[in-house]
């Protein structure tokens, strides 16, 4: 089946710089796919080609089988965009707002879905200059929603949301997703991705790092193990580390970090040596790799590449 969204080589130029440097992706329908990368990374350069606000200095974007800039027409009516700043006028009411935008869109939901969607109902005759950060991303979101679009680009959508707030969003996007919605979401919550992605794509500096299902992403990195020896014990007391599946290790203010590949098998080792010998470990801790230290890695690994 084609792809919903499909980019090949995609750059992005601003003069001589170049946000983004060639990047290949797609996105079924149905899918959610997770653009995540550090500041400046090119997520919204990229979001807004996907967009067609802009078209690319180099590469194609296909949306919905249409190239989204020149034939923005096709696209158009199909597409619900969130931007990051919505700039709406101030002096408006949340309802007068939304129905101004209803008006510019074909088969517009009820504005009073629209905002329930979002749980604004009760601050629609509120000014939205008088709207906090939070509400004023959900009337962003309810304005996206209100053409019932087959494919929704969300630019941190939860950015300013209280816990409450953004979970209820989470719940939103889910249920858009039931419904056969295609979903593109950049974030810097890790969480986020975790909780909605399908499939996601990390950002560094204009190209993609590393890109596949959050299980796939996170089961390229090693596992983590902590722990204190009691002060007279020596690390090198334990058996041999790369015997007991460690592939690195440090100690760090008396803190021993072993990272393993197979966590079962070093931990149960580790254990079983600490039970034989008598030995406490103080502090103990063991952990998968999260997404979060995919991130990381991914951002300080590229970086180290960069400067040497
Ligand atoms: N209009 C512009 N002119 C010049 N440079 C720009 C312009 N817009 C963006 N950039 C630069 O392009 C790079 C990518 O920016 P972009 O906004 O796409 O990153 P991002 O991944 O969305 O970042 P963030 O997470 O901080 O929102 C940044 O270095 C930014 O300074």
């Amino acid at each position: 089946m084609n792809p919903v969204i499909e980019t090949v080589g995609l750059k992005r130029s601003y003069r001589d710089f170049d946000a983004v440097k060639g990047i290949d992706f797609t996105v079924a329908r149905g899918e959610l796919f997770a653009l995540l990368g550090t500041n400046g990374a090119g997520k919204t350069s990229t979001l807004e080609l996907l967009e067609g606000q802009a078209t690319p200095t180099g590469g194609s974007v296909r949306v919905l089988g249409h190239d989204p800039f020149r034939e923005r027409s096709a696209v158009r009516h199909r597409i619900g965009v969130m931007l990051q700043e919505g700039g709406f006028p101030p002096e408006l009411t949340v309802l007068e707002t939304v129905r101004m935008w209803a008006g510019c869109t074909s088969g517009a939901r009820p504005a009073d879905e629209a905002l329930d969607m979002t749980n604004l109902s009760d601050r629609r005759a509120v000014r939205v200059k008088q709207l906090s950060g939070g509400e004023r991303r959900r009337l962003d979101l309810s304005l996206a929603l209100l053409g019932r679009p087959e494919v929704l680009f969300l630019d941190e959508p939860t950015t300013g949301l209280d816990a409450q707030s953004r979970r209820d969003t989470w719940e939103l996007i889910r249920e858009l997703k039931l419904q056969g919605t295609t979903v593109l979401l950049t974030t810097h919550y890790l969480e986020e991705a975790e909780q909605l992605a399908d499939r996601l794509a990390i950002m560094h500096q204009g190209l993609i790092a590393t890109t596949g299902r959050v299980a796939d992403v996170v089961a390229e990195r090693p596992a983590r193990i902590s722990f204190r020896l009691p002060q007279d014990r020596l690390l090198g007391e334990l058996p041999p580390l790369p015997a007991m599946g460690v592939t690195r290790h440090e100690t760090v203010g008396g803190t021993v970090r072993l990272e393993t590949r197979d966590l079962q098998r070093t931990a149960t080792e580790l254990l079983t040596w600490a039970h034989r010998t008598g030995v406490t470990l103080h502090g103990l801790d063991a952990r998968s790799a999260s997404l979060e230290e995919a991130f990381m890695e991914i951002a300080k690994g590229l970086d180290h590449e960069e400067t040497r």
